[in-house]
């Protein structure tokens, strides 16, 4: 189990993390999400003990990461996946960490077959892909066969075989009972990999629900409308605080909004309106509601 309590970490004026409280439980995987900027990889750098937070803390097991007395049998991470000494076969590269950590050279070769790079171990790194990198990241984490595991952004340059790949490794991983936390800034793929979520913008805590819970739930509802005036009635939706998806034409896609209000807000600004339909979104379109407020670098015609 991962416990994050109060955590916040500030560099100058910039606050990465702002007072994270979350539980990361055994058997599931979480995925952490949240757009570009919003502090995941801050906060799972202060959990394995590589930042120390401004405040609060984190615990893995009920300990800080830096009292771990084996940390590499307890917590598996892969962070940057090109962090890897290019020179090194890939085998060397995991009997050098196996080996100061007690780790013996059966697991390298274990670990080397798990993540399918057996037939690659004697070459460098510099010739791998991103993808065989990130494999190679994730065998590193998988060496001392740890409870728990935490991964930044580990799809990132996979192919598609790739991707459902490390899905299928995940899930088989929390099946086992372990706790393993993902994190990515696409809801489409936490989706299909993980059970649960936790939702974070610009370093706090927006959403800690099931992925169910998140897929039925009200983030999911969304108001279509038709008008000639679309450009006008989007700006009005848009100052009255919702987050407005123009297609094409007359139809507007409106979320963090109900219809009554919609159409109040078309009344007021003289727009006449062709259709007022509530509608199911897209799970991008309902993220995207969810952590409008919180985009770092926000396009102005996207997000209000
Ligand atoms: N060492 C640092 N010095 C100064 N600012 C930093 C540092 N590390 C992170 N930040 C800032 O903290 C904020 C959170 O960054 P972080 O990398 O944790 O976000 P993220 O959610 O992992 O984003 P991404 O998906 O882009 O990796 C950003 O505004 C970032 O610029």
């Amino acid at each position: 189990m991962i416990e994050v309590r109060g955590l916040s970490k500030r560099y100058g004026d910039t606050v990465a993390v702002d007072d994270l409280t979350f539980v990361v439980k055994p058997g599931l995987v979480t995925g952490f999400l949240g757009p570009n900027g919003a502090g995941k990889s801050t906060t799972m750098r202060m959990v394995l003990g590589l930042d120390e937070p401004s405040e609060g803390a984190a615990t893995v097991g009920g300990r800080g990461y830096r009292k771990l007395t084996a940390p590499m049998r307890e917590v598996g991470a892969l962070l940057d996946a090109r962090a890897v000494h290019p020179g090194r076969t890939a085998r060397d590269h995991l009997r050098c960490l196996a080996q100061s950590n007690g780790i013996g050279d059966r697991r390298v070769d274990e670990v080397l077959g798990v993540v399918g790079l057996e037939s690659v171990a004697r070459r460098r790194v510099r010739t791998f892909s991103l993808g065989m990198s990130q494999r190679l990241g994730i065998a590193g984490a998988l060496l001392g066969d740890p409870g728990v595991l935490i991964f930044d952004e580990p799809v990132n340059g996979l192919d598609p075989e790739g991707i459902r790949w490390v899905r299928d490794l995940m899930r088989g991983l929390a099946a086992e009972g372990r706790t393993v936390l993902v994190s990515s800034h696409l809801i489409s793929e936490m989706a299909l990999t993980a059970q649960h979520l936790v939702v974070i913008g610009r370093g706090r805590l927006i959403a800690d629900t099931s992925v169910e819970e998140f897929i039925g739930g009200e983030e999911q509802q969304g108001v279509l409308v038709r008008t000639p005036d679309a450009e006008v009635l989007a700006r009005a939706l848009r100052n009255a605080g919702a987050v407005v998806r123009n297609e094409h034409g007359e139809a507007l896609h409106v979320s963090g909004m109900d219809s009554l209000r919609v159409g109040e807000v078309a009344m007021h600004s003289g727009v006449a309106l062709a259709e007022l339909t509530p509608e199911r979104l897209s799970l991008e379109d309902a993220f995207m509601a969810l952590t409008s407020e919180s985009v770092e670098y926000a396009a102005s015609e996207e997000v209000r």
